[in-house]
């Protein structure tokens, strides 16, 4: 599924190199969490893989089933089944949520060759996945979170997974500025799409959301590389006991 080989990226604007070697592998149907102290590479590495502007890749590469991802624009990246869902999902005044929600499956089934999705079809397949998700039909409406809460737009990131159903799912700290509630419901929306063909890459700083998405392995990320990978042990030792004793291993 996803393999990322090597990757080195540094700042387009200045000379600072962010990511220095990164090396992981998500295989088909996996969930693998990414924790690690602040500044140390996490949300870089999300924004390379989902293709954002003002980053280059100085070395490796990063492919999903086979394919060189770096190559490819952010929409080839999302038809070829790559998600992310972001620390700060953007507000998009303007476009109504159901709208951007119609327009973005129906691009997805377009660019896989499929017929596009009725008006009524698509009507309940939404009301459907914002049930589960608890999310008010008033907010379906509204401008694609334009006034949501911090707690909405997380919810509102998981419908729009739920609604693509791509293959390869990033989560960045989808956990920041949840309520114990909405963690509970952002994770089973997440459990629920657990499938053999899916992976998922979950960006977190909290043991507490790997209670409930439990991953089967943990990475830890420092200074721009994964420096220890384990099961879901690792992410207690972090909780308990912080990131010097790992950081001090590696030095050693
Ligand atoms: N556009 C930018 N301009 C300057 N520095 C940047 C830019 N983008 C990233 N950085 C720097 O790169 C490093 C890695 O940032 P990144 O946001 O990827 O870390 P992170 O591990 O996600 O941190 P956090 O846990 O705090 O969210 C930081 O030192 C950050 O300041």
């Amino acid at each position: 599924m996803l393999k990322i080989n090597n990757l080195h990226v540094k700042l387009e604007e200045e000379d600072k190199q962010i990511l220095k070697g990164v090396d992981l592998e998500v295989p088909a149907g996996k969930v693998h969490a990414i924790m690690g102290p602040n500044g140390s590479g996490k949300s870089t590495l999300s924004y390379v893989l989902s293709g954002r502007d003002g980053y280059e890749v100085t070395k490796g590469d990063a492919t999903l089933d086979g394919e060189e991802l770096l190559d490819m624009e952010p929409e080839e990246r999302a038809a070829a089944g790559l998600f992310l869902a972001f620390q700060y999902p953007v507000e998009i005044p303007g476009v109504g949520n159901m709208t951007f929600l119609r327009t973005a499956v129906n691009a997805q089934r377009k660019a896989r060759g499929e017929a596009e999705m009725s008006a009524a079809d698509f009507l309940k397949f939404i009301r459907a996945k914002a049930k589960d998700l608890k999310i008010d039909a008033d907010m379906l409406k509204r401008p694609v979170n334009v006034g949501f809460s911090g707690g909405e737009k997380k919810r509102n990131e998981i419908l729009q997974m739920a609604m693509l159903e791509p293959k390869m799912c990033i989560l960045d700290e989808t956990d920041s500025g949840l309520d114990v509630d909405a963690m509970k419901l952002v994770s089973e929306g997440v459990n629920a799409l657990r499938d053999e063909g899916r992976s998922f890459l979950v960006i977190t700083h909290y043991q507490r959301l790997l209670d409930h998405i439990k991953p089967d392995v943990v990475h830890i990320m420092a200074a721009g590389r994964i420096i220890k990978s384990g099961g879901p042990e690792l992410a207690l030792e972090v909780e308990h006991n912080g990131y010097a004793d790992i950081l001090a291993e590696i030095d050693a």
